[in-house]
């Protein structure tokens, strides 16, 4: 097993910088989720750690080991990508034998390793079988019984389950939560899919625009983003954002004049952002927060309310069993350590 640990890395396509210089250290049996919008860079940087990009400045260590100058193969890191990329022409039991040949494994030892990692990943009955006549779950694990059959000590994983559908993808999550429980190895999980980020991870690196912008447990990225991307990257629905003017050290304005109590954060006359998670507000007849509604969700054990509100509708948690008409006025309120407050640029002003 080994820990993870980037200085000053950073990488650029010609003029474009995808990887702004990044320091990072994912300890030993960690189970790490970058998370971050389309094109932000984190498979860059993952792709950086196996050895499949070239570094244009900066060092990667793994197990206290410099790799920086290392071949994919020789850094003890496996990785699962999106496609599969499964061999066609070879079995179940081929593809994931495939890597231990590569290797020159005896072939005793093959054929138990692959016995195995197939009986971890409840392959079995599947191991004669041809990748085309497997489902895309069947065909993950595959892809991920070859990741694991070298026991890596890094295990790299880039957006895995983007293929499959919602309930296969509930079930492959509870699948790598046992994994790395069994396996023990550092993994490094790359999705845009926040649940996954959230339910996975012992700590989130929440990434924007090439950059790392807070690294942090679930619950303290969604407690305390530092800033409006870490924000909009947590929670979901995604938290209301709402320009506000700063009218006392514990009040912001509304773009429709309401007043709403922030909590004393002691800056004044400044334009700021209000954030409110879905979840934070709550009905009250004199809130200052109203709006007319426009869309309802029903979830079953919860409902979401979108309230036509300007510049953008506000998104509002409601119980399961709340019948609302479309139209009908709404008012909130929320407690003031529920709300979140962004300075102009976008970093999080703290009480
Ligand atoms: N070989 C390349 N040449 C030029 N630009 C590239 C290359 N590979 C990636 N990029 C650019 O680098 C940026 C980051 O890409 P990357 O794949 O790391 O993003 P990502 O956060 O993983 O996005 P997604 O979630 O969409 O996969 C993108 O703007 C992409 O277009």
């Amino acid at each position: 097993m080994a820990s993870v640990s980037v200085s000053g890395l950073a990488k650029s396509f010609g003029d474009t910088h995808v990887l702004s210089p990044t320091d990072l250290t994912i300890e030993d049996g960690e189970f790490v989720v970058i998370v971050g919008p389309s094109g932000c860079g984190k498979s860059t940087l993952l792709r950086l750690i196996a050895g499949l990009e070239t570094p244009s400045a900066g060092r990667i260590a793994i197990g206290g080991r410099d790799v920086t100058d290392a071949a994919p193969a020789d850094r003890g890191v496996a990785m699962v990508f999106q496609s599969y990329a499964l061999y066609p022409h070879l079995t179940v039991a081929g593809n994931i034998a495939f890597p231990l040949k590569v290797a020159g494994r005896p072939k005793h030892e093959i054929a138990e390793r692959v016995a195995a990692v197939a009986a971890s990943l409840d392959l079995t009955d599947l191991l004669d079988r041809k990748p085309r006549a497997l489902s895309g779950g069947q065909r993950q694990r595959v892809s991920i019984a070859r990741a694991i059959v070298r026991q890596p000590k890094v295990l790299l994983l880039d957006e895995p389950l983007s293929n499959l559908d919602s309930e296969l993808r509930v079930r492959m999550r509870h699948e790598f939560a046992r994994l790395h429980q069994q396996l023990g190895a550092t993994m490094i999980y790359v999705t845009h899919d926040q649940l996954e980020a959230m339910t996975l991870a012992n700590r989130i690196v929440v990434m924007a625009k090439g950059r790392v912008e807070q690294v942090g447990a679930p619950l303290d990225l969604y407690a305390r983003p530092a800033n409006l991307a870490v924000a909009k990257a947590i929670g979901s629905p995604a938290i209301n954002l709402i320009p506000v003017t700063v009218v006392a050290p514990d009040a912001v304005r509304l773009p429709d004049g309401a007043i709403v109590n922030v909590g004393a954060r002691g800056v004044t006359g400044s334009v700021a952002t209000l954030g409110i998670r879905p979840e934070h507000l709550f009905a009250a007849d004199d809130g200052p927060i109203a709006g007319a509604v426009e869309l309802f969700e029903r979830l079953g054990p919860l409902s979401f309310a979108h309230l036509g509100t300007r510049p953008d509708t506000i998104v509002a948690q409601l119980p399961g069993d709340r019948r609302v008409t479309l139209g009908e006025p709404l008012r909130f309120g929320v407690d003031p350590t529920d709300t979140h407050l962004f300075d102009a640029e976008g970093r999080a002003i703290t009480p």
